[in-house]
């Protein structure tokens, strides 16, 4: 639960409808990246009102112990799941201040998790998010549970702090950022 009061925001008008399958913000985000080989090649879909499904295979280079998941790993694809529901549903760029995980069951390699991700509210710059994954299926029991804080931003906040040669490669090659982004607007 939110630690102050909050407003449940609308859906961006040029929101993804739901069902839309969603794309990559970076192709070299570790999250959701395509051109990051051992990266969590996590995949959205925008869902009804202020949710987004998310899914990855956890595979062997995802390991924390022999045959599971890495819990930090774990908690990279609820970060990625939630930044993207923030992102898409409210189509404004934010940046993760905190985040929170409960690991309830192992989550064995060969997985698919499914994470459920939705935004709860707002207070200014901040969005309350949370999220609910699952082995396998989107529904049944809850292996790992997320909640979050995002912080709205301005692009700036990208330009003045990413280091200047990745920046550079996509000021090149817009398409590296998945058409969500524009950098040089
Ligand atoms: C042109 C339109 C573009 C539209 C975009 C559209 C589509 C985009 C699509 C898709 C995007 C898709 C996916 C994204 C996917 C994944 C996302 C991964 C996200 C990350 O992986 S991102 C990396 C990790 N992340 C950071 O690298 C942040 C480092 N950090 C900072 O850069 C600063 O720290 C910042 C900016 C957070 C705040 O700094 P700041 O100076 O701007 O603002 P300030 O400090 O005033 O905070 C404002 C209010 O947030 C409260 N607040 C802040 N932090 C808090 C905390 N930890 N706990 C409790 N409250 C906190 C304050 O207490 C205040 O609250 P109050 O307003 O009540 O005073």
């Amino acid at each position: 639960m939110a630690p102050v009061e909050t407003t449940l925001p609308e859906r961006h008008p040029d929101a993804p409808e739901p069902a839309t399958e969603l794309p990559e913000h970076y192709a070299y985000c570790f999250g959701c990246g395509s051109s990051v080989e051992h990266g969590l090649h996590l995949r959205a879909t925008a869902g009804e009102d202020l949710t987004v499904r998310s899914r990855f295979t956890v595979t062997t280079a995802h390991q924390g112990a022999p045959g599971l998941a890495h819990g930090g790993l774990l908690a990279c694809a609820f970060d990625e799941a939630l930044g993207t529901a923030v992102g898409h549903l409210l189509r404004q760029p934010a940046v993760t201040g905190k985040l929170e995980t409960d690991f309830l069951r192992p989550v064995p390699v060969g997985t698919v998790l499914f994470i459920d991700a939705r935004i709860d509210g707002v207070a200014g710059r901040k969005v309350y998010v949370s999220a609910d994954g699952r082995v396998n299926s989107p529904v049944g029991d809850i292996a790992v549970r997320a909640r979050a804080l995002f912080v709205t931003v301005e692009l700036k906040h990208f330009i003045d702090n990413g280091r200047p040669e990745d920046l550079k490669k996509v000021a090149a090659d817009p398409s590296l950022l998945g058409r969500t982004v524009d950098l040089n607007p």
